[in-house]
Formats: C-alpha cells, sequence, structure tokens
C-alpha cells in the first residue's frame, strides 16, 4: 500500500518528496508489534509515550515513523503531525478502505445500558433477517464469531480491521467516552447515535461531569446528516442534549414520561410479568420483557426506538423483546429449589446499584444482602455513593474485592474499612475474599431473601490464597451444593 494514500486526511498540503513513493505493510502505534515495512505512529499514552520507543520501531523494520513531537535525523523519514492519536484514526480508516461507510452504523453510549441495549437490538435485528456485528464490553461478534474484547470500545486499528472484516449489514457499537476523547472513532459516521443516561463514573478521566457530558457529545457530532439520534429524555444531560441537537437542528427521536415525548412512557411494570407501555403518536405500544427492573425497561425501549427504523414490523420487534435471552453477567439469576435468591450484576455506578437494589425490593425480596467492591485504578469519588446507596436499600452489605488493578490488596482493605465507617449506616462489613464474602451471605441468606453480587458480572476475580481466577458465577454454583445450582436466570454460557 502506497504510504501516501493513507495519509489524506492526517498530512495536510503536500508531502516531502522522500515519502511521496514510499509503500508500507502495515500500520500501528505499538513497536512491539512493527513488522518490515510498517509505518509506526508515535502515540503520546496516559502511561507511556510513544515516542519513546521510535528507535525500538526503526531497528524492528519501520519504514516510516509518525508522531507529533520535533524529531530530526532519523533513519527513515518521520512526518510531524499535531495530534498523532488523531492522525491515527484518520490513517486507519483509509488502511482497512473507510470499511465503516459500508455498514448501518449504531453508536449507543451512556453511563449505564449500552451492553443491554445492544444486545436488545441485535436479538430484535438478527431474528428479523438483518445481520448484526456486535462490538461492546462483553466480547465483539463479527459474522456470528466471538472475539475477545480488552476496551469497550476498541482502539482505532482494532476497531476499523474490525469493521473491515464483518460481513453483516449492520454494526452496533458501544461508544464509550475514554473512545470518543481519543479519537478511537476518527472519521467513523453514524446512522443512529444512542444515549441512554448520564451519572458518575470516570471523573478520574474527565474531571467534571460537564466534560464527561462534552465527551459523549462528540458521538452525535459523528451522526450522518440523513441519521437520528435517539435520546432518553427523562435523563438529566439526555434533556441537555436534546437542547443542543435541536439548536443544530439535527433530527432526535425522544422516548420518556413526558407526554412531549416521541415515545411517551404512560405506565409499567417493572417485577412480574415486567412491561412498559408507550404512547406513539396515540398508538399504544406494549413492550414486555422477561428481565425485571425499570431500567431494563428503558433499554428495550431505546432499542424498540432503533428497531423501528428498519423494515421490521411493531409485532416482531414486541415478540424478539419479549423472549429477550439476556446478557451474561447482567441480572441473572440462581435458584434452587428453596433458598435465597441470588442475582450477579455488572452495577459499578450508584446509580446502577439503586436500579439494582430496588428492582429486587420490587421483585419481594425479604432481606436483601449485597455484595460488591470496587475496581483499582479507576474513578475514586464515586465509592462514598455507592456505599450510601448500597447501605439504605439493602439490608446487609458486605464490602470485598473487585479488580485490583494497580492498586495493592492492603490498600484497598482499609479503603473499604474507611469506606463502611463514613458512609455506610452499620448495616455493614468488610469480607476482602470475594469468594468467602459470597459464602457468607449464601450461609446467612433464607428462602425470599436476595443476594445480590455486583461490579465483575462474567469478568473472572483473583481469589486469596493464590487460588485461580473465578467468576461469581462459579462461586455461586460451587457453593450451591457443587454444580447442582438449579440456573433460572436469562442466559446460561
Ligand atoms: C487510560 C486509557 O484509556 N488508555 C487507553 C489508551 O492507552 P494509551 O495509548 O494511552 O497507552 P499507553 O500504554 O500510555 O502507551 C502509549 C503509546 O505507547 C505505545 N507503546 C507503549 C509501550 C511500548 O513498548 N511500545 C509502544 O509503542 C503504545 O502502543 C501507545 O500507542 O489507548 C489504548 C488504545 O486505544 C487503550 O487500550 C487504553 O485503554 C486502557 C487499557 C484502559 O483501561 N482504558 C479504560 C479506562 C477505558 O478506555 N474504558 C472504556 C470503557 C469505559 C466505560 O465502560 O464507560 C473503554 O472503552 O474500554
Ligand atoms: N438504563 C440503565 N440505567 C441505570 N442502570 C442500568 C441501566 N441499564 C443497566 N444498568 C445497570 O448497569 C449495569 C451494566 O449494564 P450494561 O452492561 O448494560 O451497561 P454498560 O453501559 O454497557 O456498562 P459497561 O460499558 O461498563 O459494560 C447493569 O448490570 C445494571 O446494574
Ligand atoms: N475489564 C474492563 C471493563 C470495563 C468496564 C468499564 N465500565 C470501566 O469501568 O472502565 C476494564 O477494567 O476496563
Amino acid at each position: 500500500m502506497i504510504l501516501k494514500d493513507i495519509l489524506k486526511e492526517a498530512i495536510n498540503g503536500d508531502l516531502p518528496k522522500d515519502v511521496e513513493h514510499i509503500s508500507i505493510t502495515g500500520v500501528t502505534d505499538n513497536s512491539k508489534e512493527i513488522k518490515k515495512g510498517f509505518l509506526f505512529v508515535a502515540v503520546t499514552g496516559y502511561k507511556s509515550d510513544g515516542h519513546n520507543y521510535i528507535n525500538d520501531a526503526i531497528r524492528l523494520g519501520a519504514s516510516a515513523v509518525i508522531g507529533n513531537r520535533d524529531i530530526k535525523g532519523l533513519e527513515v523519514p518521520y512526518l510531524r503531525v499535531e495530534n498523532s492519536r488523531k492522525a491515527l484514526g484518520q490513517i486507519a480508516k483509509r488502511f482497512y478502505g473507510d470499511p465503516s461507510n459500508q455498514k448501518i452504523m449504531i453508536g449507543i453510549t451512556g453511563t449505564n445500558g449500552k451492553t443491554t441495549t445492544s444486545y436488545m437490538l441485535q436479538q430484535i435485528l438478527e431474528e428479523n433477517g438483518v445481520t448484526c456485528s456486535v462490538i461492546g464490553t462483553i466480547q465483539h461478534i463479527i459474522n456470528g464469531n466471538k472475539v475477545d474484547s480488552h476496551n469497550t470500545t476498541p482502539g482505532t486499528m482494532e476497531l476499523n480491521s474490525l469493521l473491515a472484516e464483518s460481513r453483516d449489514m449492520v454494526v452496533i457499537m458501544e461508544v464509550s467516552s475514554h473512545g470518543l476523547a481519543q479519537y478511537r472513532l476518527e472519521g467513523i459516521e453514524f446512522d443512529f447515535c444512542v444515549f441512554t443516561n448520564l451519572y458518575h463514573d470516570h471523573l478520574d478521566f474527565h474531571g467534571t461531569m460537564k466534560d464527561y457530558f462534552l465527551a459523549k457529545l462528540l458521538l452525535f457530532e459523528k451522526l450522518k446528516p440523513s441519521g437520528l439520534a435517539v435520546i432518553n429524555g427523562d435523563d438529566f444531560w439526555g434533556g441537555k442534549l436534546q437542547e443542543y441537537l435541536w439548536e443544530k437542528n439535527v433530527s432526535a427521536f425522544v422516548f420518556g414520561k413526558s407526554n412531549r415525548c416521541d415515545l411517551a412512557i404512560t405506565n409499567y411494570n417493572t417485577a412480574t410479568n415486567p412491561f412498559i407501555l408507550l404512547n406513539e403518536n396515540h398508538d399504544f405500544v406494549k413492550i414486555e420483557l422477561p428481565l425485571p427492573g425499570l431500567h431494563n425497561l428503558y433499554n428495550a425501549t431505546a432499542a424498540y426506538s432503533v428497531a423501528k427504523m428498519f423494515p421490521i414490523s411493531k409485532q416482531e420487534i414486541l415478540t424478539s423483546l419479549k423472549r429477550f435471552s439476556g446478557v451474561p453477567g447482567r441480572f441473572e439469576i440462581y435458584k434452587k429449589a428453596t433458598g435465597p435468591t441470588i442475582v450477579i450484576d455488572y452495577a459499578h455506578t450508584a446509580d446502577a446499584i439503586h436500579h439494582m437494589l430496588q428492582t429486587a425490593k420490587e421483585c419481594g425480596a425479604k432481606k436483601i444482602y449485597h455484595i460488591f467492591g470496587f475496581r483499582g485504578g479507576r474513578d475514586t469519588t464515586k465509592r462514598a455513593e455507592m456505599v450510601k446507596v448500597s447501605s439504605e436499600h439493602s439490608d446487609v452489605l458486605i464490602l470485598t474485592m473487585d479488580d485490583l488493578n494497580s492498586d495493592g490488596i492492603e490498600g484497598m482493605e482499609s479503603t473499604l474499612n474507611k469506606l463502611l465507617s463514613d458512609y455506610s449506616a452499620g448495616n455493614g462489613k468488610v469480607i476482602p475474599d470475594r469468594t468467602f464474602a459470597i459464602q457468607e451471605a449464601l450461609q446467612a441468606g433464607k428462602e425470599g431473601d436476595w443476594i445480590i453480587i455486583t461490579g465483575k458480572g462474567i469478568e473472572k476475580y483473583e481469589q486469596k490464597f493464590g487460588l485461580p481466577t473465578i467468576s461469581d458465577k462459579e462461586t455461586v454454583l460451587y457453593l450451591q451444593n457443587k454444580d447442582q445450582g438449579d440456573f433460572i436466570g436469562y442466559f446460561d454460557q
């Protein structure tokens, strides 16, 4: 591939003579992936700086380098750009032949509900003959094949390569604020942009809620002129987004409780036989879900709002939602013939915890045991509110370990004790080993009680004493009598 052909957007003006005819065999921003004839794009990162690896890249065979620092005297041509992370996005798109341009692109953003909404939409579309690629937190699904996910929104090279590989008609993507802020979606345009909600999270990265919102807003700048924004109008920031799009004359489809909404929520039932009743231009739509929780009804409403823009009948959409298969690690219920109901869920914000515990109460939980921890190396300012909400809405809260990432176990243990003494109402305890925390609740829980384990979903956690990593589901099934636990949740892997 001729280098100049993929630099169209990245480099303004004429290219130096020595670059004109260079051909390259690949592109990467990771010196460790360089092969002979590659273009190396040096990116200044959050942990390290790609510019420090330029010499490694050349030694490994890079035939040209792009960066955003003033560097001279390299053995291969060096092109300076203003922002090499953005340039990488522009180059990735060209290198893979602008693959998003050949797809119907659906981007779903928001703090909570992205994965659930995308799985609902996937089920509706696929059951009605529309093949979908799905890109998100749990895994990516391309042409029906599962690919491991390292980021909710993959890095720009990986993303464009997945899109290029896809033969599916539609791509449903979870779009994270990190992905938007880091140009992972540079040059990609969307046919549908969905906003679920915005709550306190990721302020370690964004600083303030306003800046977090402004990062999410970038998705809507990528909406095609012919595209449609779908917005949860009941969310405070959803309201701000609506105003912003209205001023820019961008078409938005809004759902929410106000009767001014395009899809107005008139009634719902969150527990037994959950449903949400919507008024669409005096035409009533009743979405029934096999999954409890008001939050899931909102997710289903978002999925419905997009699906109805496809040539699929209302009845077909409603049928798919009624038999929704669920999402791995989100509100998965385990219950034996007798004993407590156990739920594994991915709540990792105060708002999600609130929804989760509220749902358990609405489902008739007598006593609620809530087990969770905090991901290390992430926003620490959300923790106090998570403890407060849990303490208020559960009977017993047990703080335990989540992914430590770079944090140490001792530091985390004292953090948990301090959070409990400062923000709980005295109904909590700390059990650092997650397996023991779950075991204690399972031993204490009686018929009618609910044990809710949040934060990790299907991800595995480290047990103490060097035991292998294990998921909450594996722990629960083991403790519930080896492998004889009766799974009655919505997804069994
Ligand atoms: C803080 C953050 O977001 N970091 C992301 C960022 O990493 P980075 O480019 O800054 O990486 P870095 O390690 O500092 O390295 C800088 C550069 O040096 C290069 N390098 C480095 C070492 C070397 O030997 N050679 C070399 O060339 C690297 O390849 C890179 O180009 O860009 C990478 C590629 O796109 C991401 O994978 C990475 O996500 C990290 C792993 C991460 O944990 N991110 C989380 C916070 C995140 O993005 N989460 C959201 C979900 C949030 C939600 O659910 O709402 C997500 O989309 O996943
Ligand atoms: N619409 C919603 N409003 C509030 N909380 C929600 C909503 N949908 C899901 N949740 C809660 O958030 C958790 C994560 O849901 P989901 O995976 O769908 O969100 P997400 O935005 O994809 O998060 P992540 O990208 O971190 O995986 C769920 O397990 C549930 O507790
Ligand atoms: N295993 C991934 C999960 C991402 C979950 C996301 N919601 C976040 O908190 O960043 C991580 O640790 O980045």
